[in-house]
């Protein structure tokens, strides 16, 4: 008997087969009302660590994909005065939660290139490297739409569509069971792409994977092992 299969999962798309192609867009919150449920390290703030994160998940995706390419959704300060200067889109954050936030990233994407595949790459994700972020996105290429869960599964890192239009954003908690109604679920094994940082336990497991610079100078003089878990 024939199966049908999904519509997913039907393709080898050519467009995104070049890193080129793709559009990624980047929510980041304002430092200052991020990680809530992160507890800091003493002698850390909250902010900065949210924003040391946020700096190093877009310096792993600068070294991937062009500023002409990148879209980020934000209202923090510190992250627009850094991105303008290396000519990044910024799309102003319309301040009404994470999946508005996100179609407001997705339809300044259409506008500039309606024809190019596009990605949504959460920004909190520390150990992220430029060979990992790579190694996702040439994955994704192979479907017409793929989600990546985050390291407990049950989380979205990226979420990926060859269609900007067709890209429906479902985030928040349990995001990747959702995502994975209407996208292909690709359980990479790239751990350091996958550890998104939410609470003090993911701040230890992200310190065992590596840090990016700007979390691991902030982290330098932290004993993790002596902090209360949250
Ligand atoms: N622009 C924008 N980005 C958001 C918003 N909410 C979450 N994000 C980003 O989405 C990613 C995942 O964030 P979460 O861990 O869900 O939320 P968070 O607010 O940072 O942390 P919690 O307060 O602990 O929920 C991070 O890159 C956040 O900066 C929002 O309202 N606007
Ligand atoms: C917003 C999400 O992340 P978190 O579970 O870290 O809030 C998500 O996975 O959709």
């Amino acid at each position: 008997m024939l199966r049908r299969r999904p519509v997913h999962d039907t393709i080898m798309p050519v467009r995104a087969q070049l890193l080129s192609t793709w559009q990624l867009v980047v929510p980041v919150k304002s430092r200052h009302a991020a990680k809530s449920r992160l507890v800091p390290p003493r002698g850390i703030s909250r902010s900065d660590l949210a924003l040391a994160f946020a700096l190093d998940t877009l310096s792993a995706i600068t070294d991937v994909i062009s500023a002409d390419h990148l879209i980020v959704v934000t209202s923090d300060d510190q992250i627009c005065a850094q991105l303008r200067t290396r000519e990044v889109h910024v799309v102003d954050d319309p301040g009404r939660g994470l999946n508005p936030a996100i179609e407001a990233g997705i339809g300044a994407a259409l506008d500039r290139n309606p024809t190019a595949p596009i990605g949504i790459l959460l920004g909190d994700l520390p150990a992220l490297t430029p060979g990992d972020l790579r190694s996702a996105l040439a994955a994704c290429a192979a479907t017409e739409a793929a989600v990546v869960p985050d390291w407990s599964g049950q989380g979205t890192v990226l979420l990926t569509h060859q269609e900007a239009s067709r890209l429906a954003p479902r985030f928040g908690h349990g995001s990747a069971l959702r995502h994975g109604q209407t996208a292909r679920r690709l359980d990479l094994e790239l751990p350091r792409l996958r550890m998104d940082v939410d609470d003090l336990d993911s701040l230890r497991q992200v310190v065992a994977l590596g840090l990016g610079r700007h979390t691991a100078a902030l982290l330098q003089d932290t004993d993790l092992e002596t902090e209360q878990l949250a």
